[in-house]
């Protein structure tokens, strides 16, 4: 693959904070040594913001490009977007974003897409029924072995956290039907592939959540550990020699050593893993963003290009205020640039 790849940025929700996580990110000059970057959004929704961001906030030229400047592949937009108030136009325009950037990637015109928050319940009020984009991601691209992964690296330890979900976005009440051998399988096979491909770690040491609180407790309070999970494991640990997989870990003692790892509040260092498992959205996520809300990366793996993506939402609430954190989209940009390489 080329040394300085093409990437896209999708815009993301227009009402939300991702034109200015884009502008702030862009200004870091050594991106646009690394590779070359096309927002997939709109021009004149990127001036706007710029211009509200420089004359009602603190923001200056420094802290943003100018939208003059970057490569912008102009997606039309129906109506007036207002700062804050997502509704079914900014939707169906976030939808279109990443319509266009998907059908371009897969044309081979970029290597990889970082996508900007787009907020789910608006591209259905637009009549785009999926649970996110991962899941259009992966539909688009014609793969049903994908999975959400997280990564997150500590400022204090440089300690790396990883967290693949085994469910995404589905209600609570369905997580323990939709999970089964197979599934699990499925994304242990692609986390293992994932750590060796794009993170060099060829004998990894993955760690795997429970269901249940405390894995169950010997069947009192919860029995798919004992029904299924545990057996799973074992074949699992024979079907990955050079692996060392550990579980199943009470979901929430889980995530104490990568806490201590991650803050680096220790004289000898806590065993961890180069991976975690989590099986549900919340029980991967709430560590994640407790530990990284302003730095991780969410990245979908199995796909046949690079997606990464900020960890956090549209934030409507602080929209156009200048006050966006734009760590975790500049991290989104490096992390798709090193894979991409
Ligand atoms: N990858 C994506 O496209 C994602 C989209 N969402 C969407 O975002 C919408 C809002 O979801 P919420 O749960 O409220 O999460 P959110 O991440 O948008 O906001 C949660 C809180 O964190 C703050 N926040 C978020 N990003 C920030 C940043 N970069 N700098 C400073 N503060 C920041 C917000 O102001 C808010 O107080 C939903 O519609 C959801 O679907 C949520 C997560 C990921
Ligand atoms: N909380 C993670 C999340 O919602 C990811 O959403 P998407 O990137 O798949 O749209």
């Amino acid at each position: 693959m080329s040394s300085s790849p093409s990437l896209a940025i999708t815009m993301g929700d227009p009402a939300g904070i991702g034109s200015e996580i884009i502008l702030k990110a862009l200004t870091d000059k050594s991106l646009a040594q690394k590779c070359q970057i096309t927002v997939v959004g709109n021009r004149q929704l990127l001036q706007f913001t710029y211009e509200h961001l420089l004359q009602q906030t603190q923001l200056t030229e420094e802290n943003l490009i100018n939208p003059r400047t970057i490569n912008v592949l102009d997606i039309p937009i129906e109506g007036e977007v207002v700062l804050g108030q997502g509704d079914r136009i900014s939707g169906s325009f976030s939808f279109a974003c990443l319509e266009k950037a998907i059908a371009l990637t897969l044309e081979e015109k970029f290597q990889g897409i970082i996508t900007a928050p787009i907020a789910k319940s608006l591209w259905k009020a637009a009549g785009h029924e999926y649970p996110g984009q991962t899941e259009v991601l992966a539909l688009r691209a014609g793969v049903d072995r994908f999975g959400m992964m997280f990564v997150g690296e500590s400022p204090h330890t440089g300690w790396i956290l990883r967290s693949l979900l085994a469910t995404t976005h589905i209600p609570l009440k369905d997580v323990a039907r939709t999970l089964t051998p197979e599934l699990m399988s499925l994304k242990l096979d692609l986390l293992i592939e994932c750590l060796a491909e794009n993170f060099g770690i060829t004998e990894p040491h993955i760690a795997i959540a429970g269901l249940n609180p405390h894995s169950g407790e010997a069947g009192q309070l919860g029995t798919e550990e004992q029904d299924w999970m545990l057996n799973w494991l074992e074949q699992a640990k024979a079907n990955y020699p050079q692996a060392k997989l550990t579980g199943l870990i009470p979901p929430d003692t889980m995530w104490v050593n990568p806490g201590i790892a991650w803050y680096g509040n220790y004289q000898t260092p806590p065993t961890t893993a180069d991976a975690y498992l989590a099986l549900y959205h919340d029980q991967g996520l709430i560590p994640v963003k407790l530990m990284a809300f302003d730095r991780a990366i969410n990245t979908t793996i199995g796909l046949p290009f690079i997606r990464t993506s900020p960890d956090h939402g549209t934030a409507f609430d602080i929209a156009g205020q200048g006050i966006a954190n734009a760590s975790s989209m500049k991290a989104a940009i490096e992390l798709a640039i090193q894979t991409s390489n």
